[in-house]
């Protein structure tokens, strides 16, 4: 990041709701152009909600979402997604009855581009390479969030919003995940939603820890580790 330069995405006093249930109470958070930015907390401290309150999927009441500069709140989502936001929602939804390739394919918005972008995904993980053919359905859940996140990376989007990529992946796949989230790192700016603390400071260069709807701890990734008393008392269950 250059100090300086305004930031990619700026949430600034983001309030937002599920009908009455005040869930985001002023959410103030930054990503700068090139950054893997975690944002942790224990569950239903609003971490998704700040996801769907950047693609307008739940509009905030209050406050600015800004990215390079224009407020998003009162688009819709496919709008805001034509700027270059992509999403990778938690449930890695994609076609299982397709391949791979199929999968990854239907994610890319340029037809002329397909071939360049497969060989991209291939070459970058070498996992999904060797199950081409594979149906989607069929593969093991870390491949599946492999799929999620190539559909991801192949959108030619700038800025992705990936929702707890290790939710229900034994450790061992949570490995080849942060691994993936690394490659994809080098292409792409990235919010990273991640109760995995290991993983999320592992890909991270910087954290904001979410409780009760608001920012209560940010920092440098390389300043803390995963038993600093400072993380675990906001992430320990
Ligand atoms: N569609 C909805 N309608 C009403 N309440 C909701 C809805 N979605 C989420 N909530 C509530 O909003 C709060 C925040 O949910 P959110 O999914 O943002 O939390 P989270 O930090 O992402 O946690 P988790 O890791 O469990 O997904 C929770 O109390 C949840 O029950």
């Amino acid at each position: 990041m250059s100090e300086g330069e305004p930031p990619l995405l700026e949430l600034e006093n983001v309030h937002s709701y599920y009908g009455d249930s005040h869930i985001l109470e002023g959410v103030d958070l930054e990503v700068h152009e090139g950054e893997v930015v975690a944002l942790m907390g224990r569950n239903g401290v609003g971490k998704t909600t700040t996801i769907r309150s950047v693609l307008q999927l739940t509009q905030p009441r209050d406050g600015a979402v800004r990215y390079r500069g224009e407020d998003l709140v009162g688009l819709d989502t496919n709008e805001v997604a034509e700027r270059g936001i992509g999403w990778i929602p938690e449930d890695r939804r994609m076609f299982s009855q397709l391949t791979v390739t199929e999968n990854i394919r239907a994610a890319v918005p340029d037809a002329a581009a397909v071939e360049e972008k497969l060989d991209l995904v291939f070459e970058t993980f070498p996992a999904l390479d060797e199950r081409q053919n594979a149906r989607a359905g069929a593969l093991s859940g870390g491949q599946q969030q492999m799929v999620a996140i190539a559909r991801g990376l192949v959108g030619e989007n700038d800025l992705l919003l990936i929702d707890e990529p290790s939710e229900g992946l034994a450790p061992k796949i949570v490995e080849t995940v942060a691994n993936t989230l690394a490659e994809t790192a080098a292409e792409t700016t990235i919010l990273l939603v991640e109760q995995n603390l290991p993983l999320a400071l592992d890909v991270a260069d910087r954290f904001y820890i979410l409780d009760h709807g608001t920012v209560v701890d940010s920092g440098a990734t390389a300043d803390v580790d995963t038993d600093s008393d400072r993380l675990r008392r906001y992430l320990s269950a």
